[in-house]
């Protein structure tokens, strides 16, 4: 079987799509995209690809090394996230070839489905209790909230307690037992972040997340130290490298890699893979469209210590677009008791509709990151 050809698709809300075909007829899909470069990893996507024409789709460890090693740059979230959904493509051609999921080619599922967490509150905090029981009487058994819209180096305490006020009310609204993540969002510099931490200790979070930004990963350990809070972080981390010091440090207890964001399906596996030897735990992040979905469940299914898959319904600025859109066989994602089942169909288990795909692609989907500034007029962290 022969690569022969490719497209790639910029869709609302501000997702790509990448279409990789075969001389045999079989085809497969890939989410290769980072939230607000779309265009920049599009571009990484063609010259990747253009180098991957005329070989074997079967060879996805051979094709994975030689877009990370021929070159000489590496890493980072344009190449990683490019490499990334090109590996999705060919395991999905190769699991439709073959006639099964991706699952079963990577040594079978260790587990029938997982739980899952919802969005409260979108980008800015709001009326959170609502929402979080909301989601709870949908089924979900957790969520995640962002901390703060903004907070500077040094800031006041009343903003602190404004945070902890919306933990409180979805705590209270919830129940003791409810899972609830609280995403810095890398917003929060050391200084409040340490102040942050033990403030929410008392509320019994599932995880705070990114409660430094990963530049500064080795202001964790002195955090933890602070809070019993289980750290997440890993979403703007994109290969097994960049884990490596992470895990070796022990401050970590989540790590979240992303299946569009660092090397796809290949590669995540095997960072999962080194953090079972670390025993951290393992929750994929995927706040992007179905194909990525499709891709963390994929490898939630064969990953031991995964216990929860972030999915985008309930992110604010997904909200133009419904997850199912773009997919011929919503039911493939089958929540149950704030559980997706592992789909089991061949390939990645999306059927995407490509008509639809096609039009969409028409659109000017050029979504960028708003800019916010401080009271001060200095910029903000996004
Ligand atoms: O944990 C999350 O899903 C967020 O931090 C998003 O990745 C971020 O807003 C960029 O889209
Ligand atoms: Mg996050």
């Amino acid at each position: 079987m022969k690569i022969t050809n490719y497209e790639t698709f910029a869709v609302p809300p501000r997702w790509l799509f990448l279409k990789v075909e075969t001389d045999e007829g079989v085809s497969g899909w890939g989410e290769p995209v980072i939230e607000g470069r779309a265009a920049t990893v599009e571009a990484a996507v063609h010259e990747l690809m253009d180098s991957l024409i005329g070989s074997d789709p079967f060879r996805i460890e051979d094709a994975w090394e030689k877009m990370y090693r021929s070159g000489f740059y590496r890493g980072g979230p344009i190449l990683m996230s490019a490499i990334a959904g090109i590996d999705q493509a060919l395991w999905d051609i190769k699991g439709k070839a073959l006639g099964q999921p991706v699952y079963e080619l990577m040594g079978g599922a260790v587990r029938d489905s997982i739980k899952v967490y919802s969005w409260v509150g979108g980008d800015r905090p709001s009326n959170v209790g609502e929402a979080a029981l909301e989601r709870k009487n949908a089924g979900f058994t957790a969520i995640k909230m962002n901390a703060t819209e903004e907070l500077q180096m040094i800031d006041s305490y009343e903003k602190i307690q404004e945070v902890v006020e919306r933990v409180k009310a979805i705590r209270e609204a919830c129940g003791p037992y409810f899972g609830i993540a609280v995403d810095f969002h890398g917003r929060v510099h050391k200084p409040m972040a340490k102040v942050l931490a033990k403030e929410l200790e008392p509320y019994n979070l599932m995880f705070i997340e990114e409660p430094v930004l990963p530049e500064n990963n080795e202001e964790l350990g002195k955090i933890g130290q602070l809070s019993k809070t289980p750290i997440a972080t890993g979403e703007r981390m994109f290969t097994r490298w960049d884990f490596k010091k992470l895990l070796e440090s022990g401050d970590a207890d989540v790590i979240q890699p992303d299946l569009s964001h660092a090397g796809g399906i290949t590669e995540c596996k095997k960072i999962a893979s080194m953090a079972e030897a670390y025993d951290v735990a393992v929750a994929f992040h995927c706040p992007l469209g179905p194909i990525a979905l499709a891709a963390c469940l994929q490898v939630d299914a064969t990953v031991y210590n995964a216990f929860i898959q972030e999915q985008s319904l309930g992110i604010h600025y997904n909200a133009s677009n419904d997850l199912l859109d773009y997919v011929k066989n919503p039911e493939v994602f089958e929540y149950e008791n704030g559980m997706v089942k592992i789909p089991s169909l061949p390939g990645l288990g999306v059927e995407v509709n490509e008509e639809l795909v096609r039009e969409k692609a028409k659109e000017t989907t050029n979504w960028h990151n708003p800019v916010w500034r401080h009271e001060d007029g200095s910029i903000a962290e996004w």
